[in-house]
């Protein structure tokens, strides 16, 4: 695979919690602006004539009023920037666009705008969520809908199972941090060291299915003895319903479909008699 120095971006995790977002435009893509924002919990306040908007715009102002404030108004000036920590634009007027993106710049808040890809401080992706585990696929401008076809290859190579994983392991780590609590130093690498060789042994599939007891146990038998118990050594029982998604389902009627047929030999043989 080709590797290439310079002329790509900078893929992170922005955290917006309680930040204020500024959106211009209240039309399709704006209507997606806000789907992604929401998600980050940020306060939300969107500029748009009431006219311009469509249907799923105004359905997140009327579902989401604790975090969307709207004001149906034309863009009014610098004014609307006070307070923002970002501002994206999704207008039909390219002018205005260029211009809130150069008043944005001035102000030193990160700008979008979704009609001039040379002026965006940053792109959107598509987007693959599933509980914490967020995968975003950009192409740094050249092909949106590849991006959009790219995610579904990858969708179908996750199995399903990956953000309960996910969700499983960050209730362990924030356990262990209580137990073995401080930043840094001798105790903080071999949290990491155990950490990482828990999630290495054991099958995403048996990550995702532990509960507090197992929790419990992991981090007593294994945490402070230095060492890594298998799924079983804490109690852990095969579920078959969460085990191998794919071909579970065909395995139920199988047997099902077999125990039948050994029912209905049964019944004939004993008539025979
Ligand atoms: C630069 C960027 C700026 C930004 O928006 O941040 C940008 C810019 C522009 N997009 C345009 C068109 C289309 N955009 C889409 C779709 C998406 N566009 C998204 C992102 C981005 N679009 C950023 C780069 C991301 C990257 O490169 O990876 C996605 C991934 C995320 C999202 O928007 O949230 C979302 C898919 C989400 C999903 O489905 O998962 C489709 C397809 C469709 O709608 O199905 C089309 C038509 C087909 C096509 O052009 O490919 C045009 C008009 C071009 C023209 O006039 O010809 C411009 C402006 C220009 O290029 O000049
Ligand atoms: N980045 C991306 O993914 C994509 C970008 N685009 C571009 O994004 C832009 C927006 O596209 P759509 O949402 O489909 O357009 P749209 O026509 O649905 O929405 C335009 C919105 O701008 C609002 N508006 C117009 N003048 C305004 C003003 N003075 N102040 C405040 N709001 C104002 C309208 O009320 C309307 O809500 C277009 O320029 C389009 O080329 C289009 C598709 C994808």
């Amino acid at each position: 695979m080709a590797h290439t120095v310079g002329g790509g971006s900078l893929l992170i995790a922005w955290q917006l919690k309680d930040k204020r977002v500024l959106i211009v435009g209240g039309g399709e893509v704006a209507s997606q602006r806000i789907d992604s924002i929401l998600t980050t919990d940020a306060h939300i306040t969107v500029v748009s004539p009431h006219d311009g908007l469509n249907p799923r715009t105004r359905r997140f102002i009327n579902e989401h009023t604790h975090r969307i404030a709207y004001h149906d108004r034309p863009f009014a000036g610098l004014e609307e920037l006070q307070g923002m920590d970002m501002v994206l634009t999704a207008l039909d007027d390219v002018e205005l666009s260029r211009s809130i993106c150069n008043m944005s710049r001035n102000a030193r808040i990160p700008v979008n705008a979704a009609d001039i890809p040379d002026s965006c401080d940053f792109y959107f992706g598509s987007q693959i969520r599933d509980g914490p585990l967020q995968i975003m696929i950009s192409t740094n401008g050249n092909g949106p809908r590849m991006a959009n076809l790219v995610k579904k290859k990858l969708q179908n190579a996750l199995s399903g199972v990956e953000g309960q994983t996910i969700t499983k392991v960050g209730e362990l780590r924030a356990q262990l941090k209580i137990r073995a609590p401080g930043v840094g130093g001798e105790l903080g690498k071999k949290r990491m060291k155990w950490m990482t060789s828990v999630c290495n042994a054991w099958e995403m599939e048996e990550l995702a299915l532990l509960d507090d007891m197992m929790m419990h146990k992991l981090l007593d038998d294994g945490w402070e003895n230095d060492r890594v118990p298998t799924f079983a050594e804490v109690g852990g029982k095969a579920n078959p319903r969460s085990f191998n998604i794919t071909w579970f389902p065909a395995v139920g009627p199988t047997i099902g479909f077999v125990a039948g047929a050994l029912c209905t030999l049964l019944v004939v043989a004993a008539r025979r008699r």
